[in-house]
């Protein structure tokens, strides 16, 4: 399992490119690939999906969250999303409490400055604790 900061962050990036080339974005032009580690070390990707009903798009870290479940389930333990030019970009706001549900406020994220926790990208996050 990586743990920390010892993650092969390059790899993860890396494989975040190559699913930004399948990105579905003919509205924005905007191709979004996202790729993650689970705490059992299995890769997840996912790219955006559009829609002519502009508001139901599918942002990259949809994906990568339906391949967690659909793959076996498990924590997100590392993250990191690109654009089409494979420049590493923050998850939207919507995305980030997406994230925070799979991996909670330890998740790493490979961010526009560096490695951050989730606590830090989302302070405060609501999440399944609120509702217990
Ligand atoms: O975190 C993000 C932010 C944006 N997008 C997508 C949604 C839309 O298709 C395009 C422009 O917003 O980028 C993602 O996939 N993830």
């Amino acid at each position: 399992m990586a743990t920390g900061y010892d993650v092969d962050w390059q790899a993860l990036r890396d494989a975040a490119v190559e699913v930004a080339a399948h990105a579905y974005a003919p509205y924005s032009r905007f191709q979004v690939g996202a790729a993650a580690l689970a705490d059992d070390g299995r890769m997840l990707v996912g790219c955006n999906v559009e829609n002519a009903a502009y508001g139901v798009v599918l942002c990259a870290e949809c994906g990568v969250v339906s391949q967690l479940h659909a793959t076996g389930g498990g924590r997100l333990t590392h993250f990191v999303c690109v654009n089409g030019d494979g420049e590493v970009i923050m998850p939207c706001g919507r995305c980030r409490q997406l994230l925070f549900e799979q991996g909670g406020r330890d998740l790493l994220l490979l961010t526009v400055s560096g490695v951050r926790r989730m606590d830090e990208v989302l302070p405060d996050a609501f999440g399944p604790d609120d509702l217990s």
